[in-house]
């Protein structure tokens, strides 16, 4: 007997331990691990992962039975199986939550499903299963063990295809193809035997002689001249045959045109050579790619990407959330067409699970995806690429807490290729690893412009005088002018969303808060609301103060939203655009206005930190910095960090072409260090500063972290569970791990739960892990109690 085991998916009972079911004897050999099944549990049936096979006569036939198939195939190949325990045991979670975050949304809930026949031979073979259909609708009730173990046979031999229907939206679509069967000769005769003013018919004769016996869409054929009528006739005379193709949803809005590759650079090639050494040897050595903005890195990447594939393999390439990737996927597409597969957030369940079957079936060879794309079903992979490798997006926030840095490491070592981590402003991690040789530094010091990085000047907003009480100085206003008149294009980035941060009574100082977290409430002028930007809530915008009823109300503290607006009454003739949050929630909009601004047809572009990152318009003299202080004022350790990567990154937009950039950065903090090495571009100095500043603090890179959060409906509950965790570390850690609080987060509630976190510095600490493991196998108990505990394994932040 086979008995499968079965990660189960129960979620107040969970567990890393599979559940052994027996396979009922005429699905034997039919079920791989891989596949999801439902099982009994209890007196329920519920869903899970098969991970195992054993043929195993020690279980005595008491074992319940696999009650039914999820899938027809492994939708989890051997490899993500393999990482699937790997990264339970690394992020502290479940192995359920990991093999769930592996596959696209959409067919992580139970899909229908479509039996679709290869041909008619399939179809007239098998009747019991198509009735004569093309396709079928596959439902379990309808099929006995038999006759399921003989549609598993076909779909292994590739006789039917397997399409799960997950909306109704993403339903497949057919499209009609049509090839001729006539001989030569054949066609001769036809063509005699055809009235001559039947010019349709002729001409699709004509084509069939002189054309290879292919199936040709109906698009194809009416490119041609040939219409649907025409070849409904052909197929009447048998002249033609006719199928249909699935067609794949195409989530590329554009189409690209093709590019060469650039001569390389000498430090670009020195990058190239030693990148495809790795990739030629199969060595899964991971490098650093260390190049200043516009030095060239996306072309190193497109030439080691080339490189993987002319090896015969395939490539991963991973940007950060949504902001660089229309353009890089662009010039990914524009080097190796259509063997690219994209896989993004702001695709649909349809276009995702598209993109996800050319991968998995290996029609697609290079994948450009963000953090979750690390889990692409790509085999053979021959080199992984993570642009922007410093990007707070990589590390997911929620279950599995995972670093895509370290699950790229982990499939290069499996699939024995090489990573390359690239950034203008490596993270402190990456660039102490590259100096202790842990990783191999490749450095690009110059931009490809040959130009100077862009001049960058410093303001200081405590003694700058401002235009009509506007946030921006005049020299920031005088210096857009200035461009304004010469026809050339400037970005603004101000990292707050909305219209105002929030609203005051002049009179009596009251801000208006959100009801259900310790937060005051954002203004939004084009909803005309109060929005919380951590809950959801919303409320009316008060005309009269509700605790004075004074009319004294206003906005405190400028947003995206509110600048736009000052921007146009300070320059009435220039064209503006805005890029933030809220402008980009309709799909297709932020590609829109990148195009639209790429093609010069606005003037100012301005925006949160969506701007801040990976743009490349040549036009752009100008970048100004509103508030340079706002990732400042953070009370966390990541702080400066930040600041100087967003200003460094920002900086980088301007002066990319033949034009010199310039820089206006306006601050209330011009002597801190994060920002005055930010005006120099002096990543080196940062570093090295940066580094004391950890080394003191006893901060990462130096040490290890682990934040353990816990929150419940009941602020006294969550304090004194989160007290008896810290008793626990501390009885189980030795002495010289440092156990910081509980202590309440900086915002203690959020949609009125309660907050408390512990962080835990170490450098080595062996019963770590067992202690955690504990907890988190205790919080499932605690879970039923109201209170949800989260562990974070180097978390991006204390806060
Ligand atoms: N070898 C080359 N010869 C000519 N032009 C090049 C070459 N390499 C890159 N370029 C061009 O130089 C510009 C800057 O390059 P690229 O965008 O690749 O830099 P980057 O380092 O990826 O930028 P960033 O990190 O700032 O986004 C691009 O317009 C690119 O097409
Ligand atoms: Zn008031
Ligand atoms: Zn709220």
């Amino acid at each position: 007997m086979q008995v499968a085991q079965v990660i189960v998916d129960v979620p107040a009972r969970q567990t890393n331990n599979p559940f052994s079911y027996s396979i009922p004897d005429n699905l034997a050999n039919q079920i791989e691990p891989g596949m999801r099944v439902q099982v009994p549990f209890g007196n329920r049936k519920i869903t899970g992962f098969v991970v195992d096979i054993c043929d195993n006569s020690n279980f005595d036939g008491k074992l319940k039975p696999i009650s039914d198939l999820i899938d027809l195939y492994p939708v989890i190949n051997p490899e993500l199986l393999n990482l699937a325990d790997w990264l339970a045991d690394q992020t502290y979670s479940f192995k359920i939550s990991c093999l769930q975050t592996m596959l696209p949304g959409g067919m992580r809930t139970k899909n229908k499903k479509k039996l679709i026949a290869k041909n008619q031979d399939v179809i007239e073979q098998h009747p019991t299963i198509f009735h004569g259909q093309n396709e079928i609708e596959y439902d379990r009730g309808n099929f006995d063990n038999k006759t399921l173990a003989q549609i598993l046979n076909l779909q292994k031999a590739g006789e039917i295809q397997v399409e799960y229907d997950l909306t109704n939206h993403a339903r497949p679509i057919m499209l009609r193809a049509y090839k001729g069967v006539l001989n030569s000769e054949q066609i001769d005769e036809a063509l005699k035997s055809v009235r001559k003013n039947a010019i349709g018919q002729i001409k699709l004769l004509n084509i069939l002689k002189g054309q290879p016996t292919d199936n040709l869409l109906l698009s194809k054929w009416e490119s041609m001249g040939v219409t649907a009528s025409t070849l409904k006739n052909a197929e009447k005379k048998g002249w033609v045959s006719a199928t249909s193709k699935r067609h794949v949803r195409n989530p590329f809005l554009r189409p690209v045109d093709p590019s060469k590759p650039f001569k390389l650079h000498p430090d670009q090639k020195n990058a190239v050579d030693s990148i495809n050494q790795a990739i030629s040897t199969q060595k899964d050595q991971v490098f650093l790619l260390e190049g200043v903005t516009g030095s060239g890195k996306t072309e190193v990447y497109l030439q080691s990407i080339a490189h993987a594939l002319e090896m015969g393999r395939s490539a991963l390439m991973l940007v950060p959330e949504i902001t660089l990737t229309p353009q890089i996927v662009g010039r990914i597409r524009s080097r190796f067409g259509d063997q690219v597969a994209m896989l993004h957030s702001a695709m649909s369940n349809g276009e995702r699970y598209d993109e996800w079957q050319r991968i998995n079936t290996g029609k697609a060879k290079v994948v450009v995806g963000v953090r979750s794309a690390v889990f692409a079903p790509l085999k053979n992979i021959g080199l992984i690429i993570m642009d922007e490798e410093h990007d707070s997006s990589y590390k997911q926030a929620d279950n599995p807490r995972y670093q895509t840095r370290d699950v790229a490491k982990w499939r290069a070592a499996y699939n024995h290729c090489p990573v390359v981590l690239g950034s203008a402003t490596p993270s402190l991690e990456s660039r102490a690893r590259a100096m202790k040789g842990v990783y191999t530094l490749l450095s690009l010091p110059h931009r490809i412009n040959r130009h100077a990085l862009p001049h960058v000047s410093i303001i200081d907003m405590k003694t700058e005088m401002t235009k009509h009480q506007s946030v921006m100085s005049n020299k920031l206003a005088d210096a857009i002018q200035v461009r304004l008149d010469k026809h050339e294009q400037i970005i603004l980035l101000l990292n707050r969303r909305g219209y105002s941060s929030f609203l005051m009574c002049r009179d009596c100082g009251y801000v208006p808060r959100c009801p259900n977290c310790d937060i005051s409430l954002t203004m939004h002028k084009d909803t005309h609301s109060l929005n919380c930007h951590y809950c959801g809530h919303t409320e009316p915008i008060p005309r009269v103060c509700p605790k004075c009823h004074s009319k004294r109300i206003r906005g405190y503290g400028t947003g995206s939203q509110q600048l736009e607006e000052q921007v146009r009454n300070m320059f009435p003739t220039a064209r503006v655009l805005r890029m933030d949050v809220d402008t980009t929630r309709k799909k297709g909009s932020h590609e829109a206005i990148i195009d639209k601004f790429g093609a010069h047809k606005a003037d100012i572009l301005l925006g949160t930190q969506m701007i801040a990152k990976g743009l490349d318009f040549p036009e752009v003299t100008l970048v100004g910095v509103l508030n340079a202080d706002s990732a400042l004022q953070f009370p966390d350790f990541r702080s400066s960090e930040r600041t100087f990567e967003l200003l460094t990154q920002v900086s980088g937009r301007s002066g990319r072409a033949d034009k010199t950039g310039e820089v206006i950065i306006q601050t209330f903090n011009p002597d801190h260090y994060a920002i005055k090495l930010a005006q120099t571009q002096d990543y080196e100095k940062f570093y090295a500063t940066e580094m004391r500043v950890r080394h003191e603090g006893k901060y990462p890179p130096y040490y290890y972290t682990v934040k353990l959060t816990g929150n419940s409906p009941n602020e006294n509950q969550t304090a004194s569970e989160m007290f008896g965790i810290m008793n626990f570390l501390k009885k189980n850690l030795s002495p010289e791990a440092i156990i910081l609080g509980p202590t309440p987060k900086t915002i203690t509630r959020i949609n009125n739960h309660y907050y408390y976190q512990i962080i835990i510095k170490y450098r080595r600490e062996p019963k770590l892990k067992p202690t955690l493991d504990d907890i988190l196998i205790q919080s499932q108990k605690k879970q039923r109690q109201g209170l949800q505990i989260a562990i974070d394994n180097e978390p991006l932040d204390f806060m």
